[in-house]
């Protein structure tokens, strides 16, 4: 049985749900996937990093990290410049970036990620950001190290989304689609409709880890934006950037307007789509009053719902009901295993 060394670049919300899934899941990936994994290096923003060859104790790290410490008194080996230091010396098989997103450059994630391959690791991240601003780059890449680049997790969390395209669905032609990409402003809309005030509703949706390390990321619709970036440029073939998406948040969504809607029997929710127009895209996020009839009405919580319109399946949807930081550490996981055994 093979031993993967694993480090982690960003350890916030995501990080930390993944080596708690990971730690959960350590006999089954060694009876079913025949390997096992080592966390040898944990880093962050401004909590410090830590490197240990041997292993390093994970509780008592994320134990420092509630408390606010600093990780450094874990660290074990040569002084570290730098994160492409730190990514250098770990020698790791397997890097995970989560790192906060950068909706206009998708930097720093894009720098971790492209040092991760050129020191031979497959590199997996939740973060938008590398997908829309360097998809191309980052796999072509990856392919010639023989290492894999993967983000199953950056739209729809643990939904199999870029999964759905890369095998299932072979010939297929998709033509749009529509949805709700972003968790935390469709709670927000919903806790809105309970009466709670805006910034009682942020508060919660940053307590249960789901907003962006920034909520006005998810506000503003940047989040969502990207998203549809995401899905244009890896399954429509088309690259796009958050900047070209129609782009409109929720702050301008006041209690009134949420009273009148539920008064008409409508919802406000906040409206991605896409359309294929020839070589390129027309793509929006904008808040929009839906029906009953429409199967985004009764998407609740944080939970997400894409529709996609294709040349053979009329109306292919696919809904995740209450995601977490937990399912976006399983669409990580997912990916973890898949690049071992190279499916
Ligand atoms: N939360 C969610 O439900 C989901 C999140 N994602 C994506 O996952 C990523 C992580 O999200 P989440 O865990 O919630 O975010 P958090 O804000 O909880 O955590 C971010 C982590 O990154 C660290 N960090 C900050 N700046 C840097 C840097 N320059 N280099 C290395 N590490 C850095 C932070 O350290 P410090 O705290 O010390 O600053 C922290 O450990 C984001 O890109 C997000 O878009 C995707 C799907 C769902
Ligand atoms: N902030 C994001 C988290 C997942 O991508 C959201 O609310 O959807």
């Amino acid at each position: 049985m093979s031993t993967l060394s694993i480090i982690f670049v960003g350890f916030g919300n995501v990080g930390k749900a993944l080596a708690q899934l990971l730690d959960r899941k350590k006999q089954l990936l060694e009876e079913q996937y025949d390997f096992t994994y080592r966390i040898v290096g944990i880093s962050t923003g401004r909590h410090g990093m830590a490197l240990n060859l041997m292993g390093l104790p994970v509780d008592e790290v994320i134990e420092t990290l509630k408390n606010g410490g600093s990780i450094t008194r874990f660290h074990n080996g040569p002084e570290i410049r730098d994160t492409y230091d730190f990514i250098r010396l770990s020698g790791a098989d397997v890097m995970f970036e989560n790192s906060p997103v950068n909706y206009q450059t998708g930097q720093p994630a894009v720098d971790h990620l492209r040092t991760g391959l050129e020191f031979g690791m497959h590199v997996i991240t939740a973060n938008k950001g590398p997908v829309v601003h360097a998809y191309k780059e980052l796999t072509d890449l990856a392919a010639r190290q023989g290492k894999r680049f993967m983000f199953e997790s950056a739209v729809m969390d643990g939904a199999p989304i870029f999964s759905l395209f890369r095998a299932p669905l072979p010939a297929i032609e998709l033509r749009g689609f529509t949805g709700i990409l972003n968790s935390c402003t469709n709670l927000l809309l919903g806790l809105m409709e309970e009466e709670k005030t805006f910034d009682e509703a942020v508060n919660y949706a940053q307590s249960i880890g789901i907003t962006e390390t920034d909520p006005s990321g998810d506000i503003d619709g940047w989040d969502a934006a990207v998203k549809v970036a995401a899905l244009s440029t890896v399954v429509m073939g088309i690259p796009l950037k958050p900047d070209q998406v129609e782009r409109e948040g929720i702050r301008n969504i006041t209690p009134q307007m949420i009273q009148e809607a539920r008064a008409a029997g409508e919802r406000w929710k906040l409206v991605c789509s896409a359309r294929r127009c020839g070589d390129s895209i027309e793509a929006s996020v904008k808040p929009q009053r839906v029906r009953p009839t429409s199967p985004m009405f009764s998407i609740n919580g944080t939970s997400s719902f894409v529709q996609f319109e294709t040349d053979v399946l009329p109306g292919l949807g696919i809904l995740e009901g209450d995601p977490s930081p937990d399912t976006t550490a399983y669409g990580l996981l997912a990916d973890l295993i898949n690049a071992v055994r190279g499916s």
